[in-house]
């Protein structure tokens, strides 16, 4: 049934109300009636300093810049902030929910769940997404407000969805509910007034008008449809009342460039990406390649419990709450993943930070007008792509992207390391460089096939990378790299190949494998590959183990990664795999014989179920904890914990560090991080 027929079904039944026609030509009215009412028009060029309404500040966090124009506002930190404290609330009052499509859900169902955890908040339009949507059908979960429902019904039947991209009919979406919540809830207007909308810089810009246009038109062509069907709206339409049609619908162009630059990308507790957002409040956060804070989902609170979020933010129990939907589901927030001290500026990501500097810096201009000045955009050293000594692993000197885009073959000049004297081995570094150009051509022109042995292939690439070099300027490769890289996926025919690459790279060290290129070759290898596609159970658990270990977390300067809570699960469920099969086929594997190995993955399996936290998926852990306990109980283990971790991270070649108290490993920037604390761990097998 749908919304309307359900609420009219109600409606009927009330005795004194069955004169009123029908609830839908109810809603259809009072469409109407939003739609003339005042709206505000944005300056052209933003020069107006108006006036900023503040409902942020408060003893934690204040708004700076209110005197300044939009776009030079902020969120400075009032006090000192711990770790994991909750700096506001985030508002899920104008978000879109995504729901998976079929392709996907399946693609999903052979493989497990995997998302990308890290990586935008924030996604130009246009691009092609590589978020990919959770199978959990968040959308129907969260409870809506009734006008959202019925507005959505009334028009949606207008849309012209075919044409547009994903991302773009989801923005149309988003547009659509921020736009009813602005006609119905005149805070939420006053808030969205506050923000920035690039209009001047869009305007200018080819790519992003035309993307922006795209969505105008499609719901400009839904209001006249909505009119057409409709005469009191018509007749409205015609007296020229209609306040948003006014000047060529000029509110609903700034109102989609507003959603371009103020929208975010929703995370669930499993840092999921589930739909996109426009917290008016959270969009005053700037960016920082660097960023002291995350949105996380947190577990809804318990039932009974009268816990009112007065922080008056606009999350469910905000001011603006009622129906924001948290019932069952947890409430969104802002956190911060490091310390923060009193005028710390607040900042978040609004792309994915493991990237050149040169290509985040073209990312945030192109889709936001800035450029960035965090301490990573101004370091002297690119950690995600500079070489580092084979054997003290400090960084070398050597050229940024730029540099290498105008001589791809340069390799360091000094002959020892500066930091440890070690010899610099030159033919090392000359072939780990040309793996490097490899790559880099192979994202460029992925679909090259010239039915050449690999190293025919692999020459043949580096020298049309050189040519490419050649005739094009730095600024057209740097645009070139960036679409690719949204675009890429690796060809089949040649995966084998790339592994034994990614394999020389993690053994002579010259570069991180978190660095650039090789971080987008790793991912696409998982992400191209079913698990049905690597030689056994085993590859895939040291490919999924590399992703993690020795791409993600080196990459997570701001130690993002371990406020996801479910980190561990998929990597724990995929050793259960492989046990299974073993227990099927009954082999030896790299880690001896079968009844060896099977204990050394249940030990590890056991291990990371312990690290998932999240009180949401306490059931599935307990139930697999017991399994294993079940099943291993007469284990006599001559191994300790220590030794199967050790065993399991050596063949993922994913550079852990093990002490007798902790696992360690390095970021991108060699700073020490410890994974996990092993003392603690109840060793149970
Ligand atoms: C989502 S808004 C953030 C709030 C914005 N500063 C304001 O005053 O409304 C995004 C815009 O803020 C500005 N911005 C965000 N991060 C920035 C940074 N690190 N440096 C300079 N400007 C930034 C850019 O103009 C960007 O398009």
């Amino acid at each position: 049934m749908t919304a309307i027929e359900h609420a009219s079904r109600a409606f009927k039944s009330t005795p004194e109300l069955t004169k009123v026609p029908s609830i839908k030509e109810y809603w259809k009215q009072r469409l109407c009636d939003k739609l003339s009412q005042d709206v505000y028009i944005f300056p052209v060029d933003e020069n107006s300093k108006r006036e900023f309404y503040d409902t942020i500040s408060n003893d934690k966090i204040v708004v700076f810049g209110k005197d300044k124009f939009p776009s030079n506002r902020g969120i400075r930190a009032e006090k000192e902030m711990n770790i994991g404290t909750c700096v506001m609330e985030v508002s899920a009052f104008s978000a879109y929910f995504e729901e998976p499509e079929e392709e996907e859900e399946m693609e999903e169902a052979g493989r497990g769940s995997r998302s990308t955890s890290k990586g935008s908040n924030r996604n130009g339009v246009g691009s092609h997404n590589t978020t990919k949507y959770t199978t959990t059908a968040t959308r129907n979960k969260r409870r809506r407000l009734p006008y959202q429902n019925f507005y959505e019904e009334i028009l949606l039947p207008y849309v012209d969805f075919s044409g547009l991209h994903r991302v773009e009919s989801e923005l149309v979406h988003l547009t659509m509910i921020t736009l009813f919540n602005y006609l119905e809830n005149s805070e939420f207007a006053c808030l969205v007034n506050n923000l920035c909308t690039h209009q001047r810089q869009i305007r200018a810009d080819g790519e992003m008008a035309k993307n922006r246009d795209r969505i105008k038109c499609v719901i400009v062509e839904m209001f006249i449809a909505y009119f057409n069907d409709f005469i009191p709206a018509m007749a409205a339409f015609k007296r020229g009342e209609v306040r948003i049609a006014k000047s060529s619908w000029k509110f609903l162009e700034n109102l989609i460039n507003l959603v371009f630059i103020n929208y975010s990308t929703l995370m669930n507790y499993k840092f999921e990406a589930v739909g996109y957002n426009l917290d008016p409040q959270f969009a005053i956060i700037n960016h920082s390649c660097l960023p002291n804070c995350i949105q996380i989902e947190t577990p809804p609170p318990p039932p009974n419990n009268n816990n009112n979020n007065s922080s008056g933010g606009l999350g469910c129990g905000g001011s603006l709450g009622g129906g924001g939907g948290c019932e069952k589901n947890g409430e969104f927030k802002l956190i911060n993943s490091l310390p923060i001290k009193p005028n710390d500026e607040i900042t978040v990501t609004y792309i994915n930070t493991a990237m050149p500097t040169e290509i985040r810096q073209y990312q945030l201009f192109k889709r936001y007008y800035f450029r960035c000045t965090c301490q990573l955009c101004t370091s002297k050293t690119d950690v995600f792509f500079t070489m580092q000594c084979f054997s003290c692993f400090k960084p070398v000197k050597s050229p940024s992207l730029s540099g290498v885009l105008n001589a791809p073959n340069t390799i360091p000049k000094e002959s020892t390391c500066s930091h440890c004297f070690h010899e610099l081995d030159v033919d090392l570094y000359k072939r780990q460089v040309q793996i490097r150009n490899f790559f880099m051509a192979l994202i460029l022109n992925p679909s090259s096939s010239y039915n050449l042995p690999n190293e025919g292939y692999f020459s043949l690439l580096q020298k049309e990378f050189i040519g490419l070099v050649e005739r094009t300027g730095n600024s057209a490769l740097i645009k070139m790299l960036d679409q690719a890289v949204e675009n890429f996926q690796l060809p089949t025919g040649i995966i084998d190949f790339v592994k034994s690459l990614i394999d020389e790279i993690m053994q002579k060290k010259v570069f991180q494998l978190c660095a650039f290129p090789f971080n987008v070759i790793v991912r696409s290898i998982l992400a191209t590959c079913e698990k049905r596609d690597f030689a056994s159970g085993m590859e895939f658990l040291k490919y999924y183990s590399r992703e993690m270990f020795a791409v993600n977390f080196p990459a997570d300067l701001s130690n993002q990664l371990f406020f996801n809570e479910c980190l561990y699960l998929e990597l724990a469920n995929s050793i259960m795999e492989v046990m299974d099969h073993l227990k099927e086929e009954k082999i030896a594997t790299c880690f001896g014989a079968y009844s060896d190995s099977l204990e050394l993955l249940a030990r590890c399996a056991y291990f990371f179920y312990k690290h998932v936290t999240s009180k949401n998926e306490l059931e599935q852990v307990e139930e697999k904890l017991g399994e294993i306990r079940d099943e291993y109980p007469k284990i006599k283990s001559t191994l300790s914990l220590h030794s199967c971790l050790e065993k399991f991270f050596i063949h993922a070649n994913a550079n852990i560090y093990i002490t007798t108290t902790r696992l360690l490993i390095f970021n991108a920037k060699q700073e020490q991080v410890t994974l996990f604390h092993t003392f603690d761990t109840d060793d149970f097998l």
